[in-house]
C-alpha cells in the first residue's frame, strides 16, 4: 500500500492507495471504530461498490446508514446537498456525526461540502471512484455546490480526515470517464513535472490498458503533487491557482453547455489546450511544446477544441464569474513550458477574442 500525508498541521491526513482498499477494515478502523457514519453515494456507484464497503466499515466496528442520490453533475445542486441535510436530521444524526462520500468527485465535493455546513461542521472521508477523483478532487478539500450561472460557486474549503484509493474501482468505470480523468493528470505534467508528462506520453498504452502498476504510478504522482501544493498553499492564496488550469475556459464550457454534456476532465482538456495556444500567441511557450500539449490530449481521446458555436461573448459571460478573478480582471494560469505554468492577470480582449474566434 502507498501512503501519502497531507501536511496541515492539525487538519493533516492520509491519503491510502491500494488494489483493494475497500476490502480492507483495518485501513478504516482507526478513523470509523465507534461511529455512527452516513455513506453517501449515487445510483451508478452503490450498486457496484456501497455494500462492500459497508461490510468493512461494520467490520472496522461502525455503526452504518446509507444514503443514494441520483448520479450526475446535473445533481450537483442545492438539492441534492438538502437531500442529504434531511436524511441525516430525519435520522437524528448528531455533531458526532461521520460522512463518507463514496463515488467520484460529484459525490465527493458535494458529501464535503455537506460535513462543512452540517451543524457547523462534522469530518468526513473520501473514497472516491473514478480516476479524476482518485488523483485530484479527494485530495485538498475544496467542496462545493454548482450553481446554475457558474461552476462550484456554493462551497467551503474543508479538509477529509483521510482519502481511501482503491484502484481496483476503475475496472468498471467507462472508457470516456477514463479519458477525463487524463484530462487532470496531464495537467499535473504540464503545470508541475516535465518528466512526469513523458512518461505520460510513453506509457499510453499501459495506462490505458489499466495495467496496475502504471495506474498506481499515475495516481500515487499526482496525488504527490497534489498534497505538496495543498500543504504550500491551502486556500489558493497563490501556488494552488496552478491547479486551475485549463479550468477557466473548462468551466464556461461546461455551464454553456448545461452541467454533464461536456464532462468536466473534457472540458478541462480544451479549455487547457486554448490556455496553451494563448501562451503560444503571446510568445510564452514554444509552438514545438504546444504541439506536444495537443498531441498527449488527443492521444488519450481527449477534446481539443471547445463547442464550435461558442462565441467570445459565451465565455465571457460565466468567465466573468471565475473564482480567480481579481478587481475585475480575469486571470489565467497558462503554461510556460511544460513542467512550468503561471497566473497572468494582463490578457487582453483581443488576445481572447484572437484566441476564441479562430477556433474550429
Ligand atoms: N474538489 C476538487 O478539487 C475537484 C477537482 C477536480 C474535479 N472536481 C469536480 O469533480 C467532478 C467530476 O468528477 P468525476 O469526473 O469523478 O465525475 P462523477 O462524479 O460524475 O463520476 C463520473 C461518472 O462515473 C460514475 N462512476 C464513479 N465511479 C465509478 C466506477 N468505479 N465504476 C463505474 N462508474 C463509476 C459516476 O457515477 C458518474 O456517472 C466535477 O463536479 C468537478 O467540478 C473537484
Ligand atoms: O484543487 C484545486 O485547487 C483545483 O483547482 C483542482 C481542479 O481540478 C478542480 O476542478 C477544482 O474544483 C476547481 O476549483 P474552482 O475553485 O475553480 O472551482
Ligand atoms: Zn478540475
Amino acid at each position: 500500500m502507498e501512503r501519502i500525508q497531507v501536511d496541515l498541521g492539525a487538519r493533516s491526513y492520509p491519503i491510502m492507495i491500494a488494489e483493494q482498499v475497500l476490502r480492507q477494515p483495518e485501513l478504516f478502523r482507526p478513523y470509523v471504530d465507534g461511529k455512527r457514519l452516513l455513506i453517501v453515494s449515487n445510483d451508478v456507484v452503490a450498486p457496484l461498490y456501497l455494500s462492500t464497503l459497508e461490510h468493512s466499515l461494520e467490520q472496522a466496528g461502525a455503526q452504518v446508514d446509507s444514503l443514494v442520490l441520483a448520479d450526475g453533475e446535473q445533481h450537483k445542486t442545492m438539492e441534492s446537498l438538502n437531500a442529504i441535510f434531511t436524511h441525516l436530521l430525519e435520522a437524528n444524526f448528531g455533531r458526532d456525526t461521520l460522512l463518507v462520500a463514496l463515488g467520484g468527485g460529484v459525490i465527493g465535493d458535494m458529501v464535503g461540502f455537506a460535513a462543512a455546513c452540517y451543524q457547523r461542521g462534522v469530518p468526513f472521508l473520501q473514497v472516491p471512484t473514478t480516476l479524476l477523483s482518485q488523483v485530484d478532487s479527494s485530495v485538498g478539500g475544496k467542496t462545493a455546490i454548482n450553481h446554475p450561472l457558474a461552476k462550484n460557486m456554493i462551497g467551503a474549503f474543508h479538509q477529509p480526515q483521510a482519502v481511501f484509493i482503491d484502484t481496483q474501482a476503475l475496472s468498471t468505470l467507462p472508457s470516456r470517464e477514463f479519458a477525463a480523468g487524463m484530462a487532470e493528470v496531464i495537467k499535473y505534467g504540464i503545470i508541475w513535472d516535465r518528466p512526469f508528462f513523458d512518461w505520460l506520453v510513453e506509457s499510453k498504452d499501459k495506462l490505458q490498458s489499466l495495467d496496475p502498476q502504471a495506474l498506481a504510478y499515475a495516481i500515487r504522482r499526482c496525488c504527490e503533487i497534489k498534497a505538496d501544493v495543498v500543504a504550500e498553499d491551502e486556500t489558493e492564496r497563490g501556488v494552488r491557482a496552478l491547479l486551475n488550469l485549463g479550468h477557466t475556459f473548462g468551466h464556461a464550457i461546461e455551464a454553456d453547455q448545461g452541467y454533464g454534456v461536456w464532462l468536466h476532465g473534457e472540458a478541462v482538456a480544451a479549455g487547457t489546450v486554448m490556455a496553451s495556444k494563448l501562451a503560444y500567441k503571446r510568445n510564452q511557450m514554444s509552438e514545438s511544446e504546444l504541439q506536444q500539449v495537443i498531441d498527449i490530449h488527443a492521444d488519450y481521446q481527449l477534446p481539443i477544441d471547445p463547442p464550435a458555436e461558442m462565441t467570445l461573448e459565451r465565455f465571457l459571460v460565466p468567465m466573468q464569474r471565475d473564482k480567480k478573478v481579481m478587481a475585475g480582471k480575469l486571470r489565467f494560469v497558462i503554461p510556460i513550458h511544460i513542467g512550468q505554468a503561471e497566473l497572468v492577470a494582463d490578457v487582453t480582449q483581443q488576445e481572447l477574442a484572437s484566441l476564441i474566434d479562430s477556433q474550429g
